[in-house]
């Protein structure tokens, strides 16, 4: 708010930082040229009639189902009370093992009989019944009556079995024919009329029967019969004694089979061709299932039978016809029984037990599947591990498939206790949806049988092996082609013949499609771990690539750091080799200056130079000994060794600021230098060892100190006079005092060796050690010749030193005399801890000892106050350019006063 209304700054520029983006034309439509004249009405109208008016293409699967074909199917089927005449008689199941203790339980039967006409179980409409409580049980119910809805349809006692068929069973054979596969199963208590309802009688044929009528009823109109081709398979299961189950083969010369997870392993399939073949059969495997006489039933059901009937596609002129693969299945399960009421014992009672249990876990999955549904939090129990029925049923327990439940119930009042407990059971299974059902042609696809005729027993093709072995099919319902082969029921060998023929073709050309579609998922999952597998070596590669990336960032970055570090060295070397062209031109010959009488040479005004030239008798060895200063300081001193050949050592010294100090280069030893003597004091040892080291066949070392100078032999006698005379001239002057220095000491240890100094020009100069002697700046001309009484006072000193030495002018300077030479020269090491490693000449030729008396006679100092100067830089390097001047100074005195001392 304060910014609005805050008034424009006139001189303000504002910046856009991202700018207003235009839109870009849409590159597929043309912009109008003159958009005001585009009028609406130029548009034309959609053509919804034309969409509407095209016809499209409508499938099964496509179409949505209602409501009501996504549940399970329930339907109950109310048994008629059977006459005295039509029930079981007690005497009749005298075969049966009696159990004494259950006498009364046949007595029972007869009083169930007696019961028996009145009904618990009315019939409210076709889909609700009501269970009246008997009024014996009333007492112990809480209820009188319970009513069940929702039924599909409710069959009344005088239903039957066509009506059933026609409500139940047609609609499922019609979707079968269609390629839909569905389950149904009777469910009920012993003596129901389960088996009634699904096989029948002869004269009242049952619901597998009307289906195989209507199966091949519908067939053969059409005139088709070629074009398809169904199978049949039969088996039970069943309990051998009560000690497990069993699967056996009701076709003829079937045997026992084997459950292979969800899939019966052996189990035959029967081409059928008609309903005499298929009525033939199912005739024949009704005889051969397990059924015993119970109280309740005189042919009870003791096994759970399953009837496949299988639609199998054949090829039709290269086309393989979608409606097929399709498995209609029947079961016939075993009637639930309750000891008190059959009264079984021994065998039948393991086998009732059985019995109940398999029902038990059936109506268990199907209400776990319930649950499920109704909260998919609760998890599907895997009840169905638990039977092999309900193994084999897995997928329709699971909701996968479409299934069909028959109740059948009894309504008499002897009964209500079945009938309650079917009823309580089986009444919310109708609530059951189905999940994931399979489209029809899916279905059909994954269904591969592979049939055998009964005529020739043929044995397994290696396409039908191949088919087991891709297992194509669903697992209940994957033929299993054995060596027994299947014994298809034909009359005719003609037939047969057909059959064989009809069978032959329908395996292959179901192998192509099978084939194709096997082909394409395993190209699909080979592409796929091609995929997988180009996608992992990829990012290998990625990471491999990256890591030698870094790793050549990180040498070029050390390449860099080694190019700079060579640089540095680089310049430093060249700067360190003009130092040195410099230093070796600008360096002066003392030869040419060199006052052989003196051995002081005085180049300018403000140098004082002494070059001490000691010649050894041999011209190639030379040894110059140079010392430049301004203003009689020493700085800078460079040590040359070596010229060429080794023939002669130089030391220079120079002033400082006159030359520049040149980089010390580690290693460097033919040529080293020092900016200043004081500062690196490791420096000059190294240069003294390397000196050594360049000159041990002629030792010679020349060295200078700013902690230690050492005058002896005929150096000393030399300086002893001259310091004697200046050490007064300048006592005489305390306002000009500086302190003397001893720059350098020239040292020749060896005797024996041949003479060690030369100059660099080979001249044979025998003498003794060089001793420079200058004055601060102040003071500088202490020792110049521009005072005449000083000069007159040095003049004199020396004087008196040559002639009080035993040692005259002419053997100082002859150079021709070497004798004396060896006997006075001077070999003065200055050590770095301050020791003194002299070759201490020989006694008879310390012939300075009068002078140094002298010297200490007639100078007086105070040393102490020198001394404190040394303590308070004690420990550093770096010392000052006065307490050099001073600490040679003061060496210098010590020595004298040491020798003094001594004499
Ligand atoms: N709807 C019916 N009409 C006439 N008779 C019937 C009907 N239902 C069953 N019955 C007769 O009842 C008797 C028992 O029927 P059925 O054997 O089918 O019972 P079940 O449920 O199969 O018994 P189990 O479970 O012991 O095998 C049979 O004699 C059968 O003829």
């Amino acid at each position: 708010m304060e910014m609005n209304n805050s008034p424009p700054c006139p001189n303000t520029v504002t910046i856009r930082r991202n700018p207003p983006r235009r839109a870009r034309a849409t590159p597929l439509i043309t912009p109008l040229a003159t958009p005001q004249t585009f009028n609406l009405s130029e548009i034309p109208p959609f053509p919804n009639d034309d969409v509407l008016a095209e016809e499209k293409p409508q499938t099964l699967t496509s179409l949505p189902e209602p409501e009501a074909d996504h549940k399970i199917k329930v339907f109950l089927r109310i048994r008629p009370i059977l006459s005295p005449s039509q029930a079981p008689k007690v005497k009749a199941k005298s075969v049966w093992p009696q159990n004494p203790t259950k006498k009364n339980i046949t007595g029972g039967a007869k009083t169930l009989k007696k019961k028996s006409s009145n009904s618990c179980l009315t019939v409210n409409d076709s889909h609700s019944v009501t269970l009246s409580t008997p009024l014996e049980l009333r007492e112990s119910k809480r209820t009188k009556s319970e009513t069940y809805g929702g039924f599909s349809h409710v069959f009344n006692s005088d239903s039957s079995q066509v009506e059933v068929y026609e409500k139940i069973v047609k609609p499922i054979v019609e979707n079968f024919l269609d390629g839909k596969s569905e389950m149904l199963a009777a469910l009920g208590p012993s003596g129901s009329g389960k088996t009634h309802t699904v096989f029948g009688s002869p004269r009242d044929p049952g619901m597998v029967s009307l289906a195989l009528r209507h199966i091949f009823k519908g067939t053969q109109p059409h005139g088709n019969k070629e074009s398809r081709s169904f199978h049949i398979s039969v088996f039970e299961i069943y309990t051998e004694r009560g000690k497990s189950e069993k699967l056996l083969d009701l076709l003829r010369d079937g045997g026992e089979l084997s459950m292979q997870q969800s899939s019966v392993k052996g189990l035959q399939q029967v081409v059928i061709s008609n309903v005499e073949e298929a009525e033939s059969l199912i005739s024949q495997s009704v005889l051969k299932r397990a059924t015993a006489m119970t109280n309740t039933n005189s042919q009870s059901s003791r096994s759970q039978c399953i009837i496949n009937i299988c639609h199998i596609p054949k090829k039709c002129k290269g086309v393989v016809n979608p409606k097929s693969g399709a498995v209609l299945t029947i079961i016939d399960l075993a009637g639930a029984e309750r000891e008190k009421r059959t009264g079984n014992q021994g065998t039948r009672l393991l086998e009732s037990n059985f019995i109940n249990n398999t029902l038990m876990v059936f109506g268990l999955c199907l209400r776990s599947l319930l649950e499920h549904q109704k909260n998919p939090k609760k998890p599907l129990q895997k009840h169905f591990q638990n039977s092999l029925l309900t193994r084999y049923l897995r997928e329709y327990l699971e909701g996968k498939k479409r299934m069909s439940l028959i109740l059948t119930a009894k309504s008499a009042d002897d009964d209500y206790l079945d009938t309650s407990y079917l009823l309580r059971q089986a009444s919310p299974y109708m609530q059951i949806k189905y999940n994931d059902v399979e489209p029809t042609n899916m279905v059909s696809k994954k269904r591969h049988y592979v049939a055998s005729s009964a005529m020739d027993f043929a044995k397994p093709t290696p396409a039908s092996e191949h088919l087991k072995r891709m297992r194509c099919g669903s697992g209940e319902h994957t033929v299993q082609n054995d060596e027994k082969s299947v014994a298809e029921v034909n009359t005719s060998k003609k037939d047969a013949s057909s059959e064989c023929k009809l069978d032959t073709s329908s395996s292959v050309s179901f192998k192509p499609e099978c084939d194709s579609q096997t082909q394409s998922e395993r190209n699909h999952i080979i592409m796929r771990n091609f995929a997988k597998a180009l996608w992992s070596v990829l990012k290998q590669s990625n990471s491999k690539l990256k890591a030698a990336e870094m790793e050549i960032q990180s040498l070029k970055e050390s390449i860099g750091y080694e190019k700079n570090k060579y640089l540095v060295l680089k310049k430093e070397f060249s700067e360190f080799k003009a130092c040195r062209t410099w230093s070796e031109g600008g360096k002066v010959k003392v030869k040419d200056v060199v006052d052989p009488a003196l051995n002081m040479i005085n180049c300018d005004d403000n140098t004082l130079k002494f070059d001490p030239a000691v010649t050894a008798g041999h011209s190639d060895v030379a040894n110059a000994f140079e010392l430049h200063g301004e203003n009689s300081s020493i700085h800078n001193c460079q040590i040359i060794e070596s010229k060429g050949d080794q023939t002669h050592d130089d030391l220079t010294c120079h002033e400082a600021g006159f030359i520049p100090s040149p980089p010390q280069l580690p290693g460097f030893t033919r040529r080293d230098s020092c900016s200043s003597v004081e500062q690196d004091k490791e420096l000059v040892w190294e240069q003294e060892e390397t000196f050594y080291a360049q000159a041990s066949s002629k030792p010679s070392r020349l060295d200078q100190s700013d902690e230690k100078a050492t005058l002896d032999g005929s150096c000393a006698q030399l300086d002893s006079e001259k310091s004697d005379r200046k050490l007064q001239a300048s006592a005489s002057k305390p306002a000009h005092h500086n302190p003397l220095e001893v720059e350098a000491v020239s040292e020749i240890p060896n005797e024996s060796s041949e003479p060690i100094i030369n100059q660099p020009d080979e001249e044979p100069a025998h003498g003794a050690s060089c001793t420079q002697l200058d004055s601060g700046k102040s003071n500088g001309e202490v020792l110049t010749p521009s005072s005449k009484s000083e000069d007159e006072a040095v003049n004199k000193i020396l004087s008196e030193l040559l002639v009080s030495s035993s040692i005259t002018k002419n053997e100082i300077l002859d150079p021709s005399s070497t004798k004396d030479v060896y006997s006075t020269k001077t070999c003065d090491i200055v050590g770095d801890s301050g020791g003194v490693s002299s070759c201490k000449p020989p006694k008879p030729k310390r012939t300075l000892m009068p002078s140094s008396s002298l010297l200490s006679r007639d100078f007086t100092f105070d040393p102490v106050d020198e001394t404190e100067k040394l303590k308070g830089n004690k420990g550093t390097r770096k010392l000052p350019a006065d307490y050099l001047k001073s600490k040679g100074s003061i060496t210098l005195l010590h020595m004298l006063k040491g020798k003094s001392n001594f004499a």
